[in-house]
């Protein structure tokens, strides 16, 4: 088994969850595959072990959700695999690519939707062509496509400012769908609103997930989210971050905020609260 996948469950699942504890061999040729990936930063008063080696894979149209104490390394993973950081060790592969520099088939979203204020609605969904010289014309239909769908029709002339938070994290959605990525990528997306919008935003983000069938990494400090939103959620030790356990999540792909009333889902979250009950603290 290589890239075999290591995990310490906290104790046995119930019967109706499924601990990954084995990956059958990952295909390099597509997905997201890393392999022995760690990461060490080099500072002023000496080194910060950040990531320990770590193997796993991520299907072609995975929504994969990471969950982690803070400071465990997860922002660093996701810098890994954009290309945005090199590991110390290891391997990253992209659809048998090594990641070796930032790449195109990345789109991504932060916490806050850092639209630029100056520029309209459709102008900032626009940013990534205009970054990478690509011609408009070719991609405002797409554009405004997006914008419907996250159902922002209507707004595209209107400035940040006159969106709500929501809307404008819904418009940095499209942002990083744009450019037509074969990954999202998703650091505390919805970290900034409030209860009742993230909610909003969860059944929002799933429906686009199934309806564009784009892989999506994401990571949140939220377990209810996580698990309403993944079809696998790995958890993270404390730092230097490595492997708790990596949890398949079978609630199927349509989801409602009903899901969250199912016992798959709450046994889940409780299973995946017990790993951080120790010394730890999540949402
Ligand atoms: N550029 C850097 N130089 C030195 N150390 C860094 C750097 N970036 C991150 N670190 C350290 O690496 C560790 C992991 O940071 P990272 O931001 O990846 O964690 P995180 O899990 O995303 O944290 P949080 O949940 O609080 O956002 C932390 O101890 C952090 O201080």
């Amino acid at each position: 088994m290589t890239a075999a996948m290591r995990t310490m469950s906290v104790d046995q699942p119930s019967a109706h969850l499924r601990v990954v504890s084995e990956q059958s061999t990952p295909s390099k040729a597509s997905g997201i595959n890393l392999s022995g990936v760690s990461k060490t930063y080099g500072t002023g008063d000496g080194q910060v072990q950040s990531l320990r080696p770590l193997d796993f894979h991520i299907n072609d149209g995975e929504f994969f959700v990471v969950v982690g104490p803070s400071g465990c390394g997860k922002s660093t993973l996701l810098k890994l695999i954009s290309g945005l950081l090199a590991p110390t060790s290891g391997e990253i592969h992209v659809d048998g690519n090594k990641v070796t520099e930032p790449h195109g088939d990345v789109g991504i979203v932060f916490q806050n939707a850092l639209l630029l204020p100056w520029r309209n609605i459709i102008n900032n969904v626009l940013m990534p062509i205009d970054m990478k010289n690509l011609p408009r014309a070719q991609y405002m239909d797409r554009a405004k496509q997006l914008l419907k769908m996250v159902g922002l029709e209507g707004f595209e002339k209107k400035l940040p400012w006159q969106l709500s938070g929501g809307m404008q994290q819904r418009a940095s959605i499209c942002r990083a769908l744009v450019h037509d990525p074969k990954i999202m990528m998703m650091d505390e997306p919805f970290g900034a609103l409030d209860a009742m919008t993230r909610e909003k935003m969860n059944v929002e983000l799933s429906r686009i997930q199934r309806t564009t069938g784009k892989t999506i990494l994401l990571i949140t400090h939220s377990i209810p989210e996580a698990v309403f939103l993944a079809d696998k959620v790995l958890v993270m030790t404390e730092r230097p971050g490595g492997i708790a356990a990596i949890y398949d999540v079978p609630l199927g792909r349509e989801r409602t905020l009903d899901a969250m009333s199912n016992p798959i889902f709450t046994d889940l979250v409780a299973r995946i609260r017990k790993h951080f009950m120790t010394n730890s603290t999540l949402d």
